[in-house]
């Protein structure tokens, strides 16, 4: 069947509105795929050239079809994409496509890789502060065109922002990408309360504020900025509830009281406190980690303070973009430096009695284990090699591979080790493995888990994170299933609540509520009950302290090995591989049930309170898990959670 196209004029001016679309000839006769550069939850983007000319460009084709061609207008994207002016931060737009069975496809200007990839492309080595600097101002310029246009991007990381390197330098040129959740600034809340991609999910999002706005952009622009440098995200929440908790770790708890008990945190937020109400949860409480004395020089003076600025728990609070720009960060002279300056943290002292331990905060330890056969490129410049390979009719790139220049003679060539199971290879960099994310969070739990161990054996108790016996949380909020499991599990469970101001016994939560394990009647119960028999008799303070040291050396091959060891014979496997299906929504789609893919965090963060194991001891609930499956037991990346891109 011959595919009719029809075609926006061209997009040089924006402004233009659907209606203007022309039926036009099929998207073979115009374009030819190179390969497919991008895959996300709403499109796949290609790499294409245009036949009547060299001109590259990139596709995105979405991956749902329209019911009409009128509904290409309803999306959020092509909203949001003919309402922007053009911008130099701004991914360029050249043409709307719809085909017959209407599917909508975006022709935009080709940039070579996203921020994401970029980052791992350094392979530790971090970028030099001028180029910190740059690259988030240019964000930050994006940003200020997007807000000025009466919009916000409601899903800023690192992989929506695009990034092709300045030939003969090493700048970079960056663009905002993916206007999939963009909204307009006056259109009247409630908002989605379920947007944006949970790591840089800023706080008011998180704890379901449905009247947000700009600020949310700043704070994930925030994020980014700490990652960019560090090349680590700054809070890689397993789910909302980690996610929150990782949050207070850093910033410190949004109460005056555990703000005065540290400098420089993420400030007082009164509406947290009614937030949290609503939810039914309470926050830990935490004293702020001074971010100016996690950095070494130069990135513990104006970098850090910028830092401080943007991650503020009350969004009222933080700068705008264009406020953002005249930071000291990007006034300050350029910074001399001749080689790219790492940014080392160092140990910080105690800052306060409410905090048991503060760990090091130390960036090298994930480094240093990880061996890295991949070489992107001898000459590091990545520009003009791919448009070299590219115009020599070269449709698809290797990854080159090299002998390591220490390898002695007759050992084994290293073998490349494998990629993340939920991002396809970059076809332009290496992409390396997954580094393990080392927040203080991970030092706390193990703690956490030995202290609990402790308490356990006396007590024969578990400690349940931040849940009330009235409420359900943040899972309360989430749809039929989710409140099906958590009554199922409230209801078997005797909820016992105890307060705890003794952070030394149990530590790290404020108030603490206890489930019986022998009162859990559900497959949960059968579940933590098995795996933490371990824990709660003496021989199991063994198995944790084993766990503990090995996370300790950061050798994670030994670490998966030793989980995975752990699980064996474990009665419960079915069950347990059947939890993490349905946390990562695999039985659903499975069943054909979650096409929209809603709520993925939300199901995950609901499921994980019923089961609690994972809530309570995160690092040894779900690597574990995710190690039997043969998964990264990791936070990923790819859980960006939108409930619709249709405007509503
Ligand atoms: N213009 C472009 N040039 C090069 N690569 C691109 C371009 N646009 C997108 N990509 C790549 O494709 C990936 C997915 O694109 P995009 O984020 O627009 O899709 P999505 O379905 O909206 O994703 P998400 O899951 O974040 O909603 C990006 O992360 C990027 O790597």
């Amino acid at each position: 069947m011959k595919k009719y196209l029809w075609r926006t004029p061209s997009m040089a001016n924006h402004g233009r509105s659907l209606k203007e679309v022309m039926k036009c000839t099929t998207i073979d006769d115009v374009f030819s795929i190179v390969q497919k550069v991008g895959d996300g939850t709403f499109g796949s983007v290609h790499l294409a050239t245009r036949k009547d000319s060299t001109k590259v460009v990139a596709i995105k084709s979405m991956k749902k079809k329209l019911v009409k061609i009128s509904d290409a207008a309803r999306l959020r994207e092509v909203h949001s994409l003919l309402h922007l002016s053009e911008h130099e931060n701004i991914v360029n737009i050249f043409d709307l496509y719809i085909d017959q069975p209407f599917c909508l496809h975006i022709v935009m200007e080709f940039l070579e890789c996203n921020l994401f990839q970029l980052i791992n492309s350094r392979r530790g080595k971090p970028f030099s502060y001028n180029t910190v600097r740059d690259i988030m101002s240019q964000i930050f310029q994006g940003i200020g065109h997007i807000h000025a246009n009466g919009f916000f991007h409601r899903d800023m990381k690192p992989e929506n922002i695009l990034v092709s390197p300045v030939e003969n330098s090493d700048a970079y040129k960056v663009k905002i990408a993916d206007f999939g959740l963009a909204r307009e600034i006056h259109s009247s809340p409630p908002y989605t309360e379920y947007v944006s991609t949970r790591w840089y999910r800023a706080p008011e999002l998180l704890l379901r504020d449905s009247c947000y706005s700009c600020p949310v952009d700043i704070y994930a622009a925030g994020c980014m900025a700490f990652e960019v440098a560090t090349l680590q995200p700054i809070f890689p929440g397993m789910d909302d509830v980690d996610q929150l908790y990782k949050i207070c770790e850093i910033l410190g708890s949004p109460d005056e009281e555990s703000q005065n008990m540290g400098f420089g945190g993420g400030g007082t937020w009164k509406q947290a406190e009614k937030l949290t109400r609503e939810l039914g949860i309470i926050l830990p409480r935490l004293a702020p980690l001074n971010l100016r004395e996690l950095f070494s020089s130069p990135w513990n003076g104006a970098f850090a303070s910028m830092l401080t600025e943007l991650l503020q728990w009350n969004p009222d609070v933080r700068p705008n973009a264009r406020k953002c720009l005249e930071l000291d960060f990007f006034s300050a002279e350029e910074v001399k430096v001749e080689k790219p300056t790492e940014v080392k943290t160092k140990q910080v002292g105690k800052v306060s009695e409410a905090q048991v331990s503060i760990p090091t905060y130390s960036f090298q330890n994930i480094f240093t284990k990880v061996t890295l056969p991949y070489v992107a490129d001898k000459t590091g410049t990545r520009s003009s090699k791919l448009y070299q390979k590219f115009h020599k009719g070269i449709t698809g790139f290797k990854r080159t591979f090299q002998k390591s220049n220490k390898q002695k003679k007759g050992t084994k060539t290293p073998q490349p080790i494998s990629t993340p199971v939920d991002r396809p290879p970059s076809p332009f960099f290496p992409v390396l493995p997954q580094i393990r994310p080392s927040t203080p969070l991970n030092l706390k739990l193990r703690n956490y888990m030995l202290s609990s161990a402790e308490y356990n054996a006396t007590n024969k108790s578990m400690p349940m994170f931040m849940e009330t016996s009235q409420s359900a949380g943040l899972s309360q909020l989430n749809d039929k299933e989710n409140r099906q499991i958590r009554r199922k599990s409230t209801d078997a469970s005797s909820l016992k609540h105890f307060t705890s101001g003794a952070r030394k016994s149990v530590p790290s939560y404020s108030d603490v509520e206890t489930i019986s394990p022998t009162t859990l009647n559900d497959k949960s119960a059968t579940l933590r009950s098995s795996k933490f028999s371990g824990l709660s008799n003496g021989s199991s303070r063994s198995t944790a302290q084993t766990y503990s040291v090995l996370l300790d050396s950061a050798d994670w091959e030994q670490t998966s090995l030793w989980e995975k060891s752990s699980l064996k014979g474990n009665s419960d496997a079915q069950v347990t591989k059947r939890s993490l299906k349905s946390f990562k929504g695999e039985e659903a789609d499975e069943k054909g049930e979650n096409d929209s893919k809603p709520d993925l965090g939300l199901r995950k963060s609901s499921i994980l309170s019923s089961n609690i194991l994972e809530h309570d001891f995160p690092d040894f609930g779900v690597t574990s898990l995710a190690d039997t499956l043969g998964v990264p037991g990791l936070p990923t990346r790819s859980d960006s959670h939108v409930t619709s891109q249709t405007i509503s």
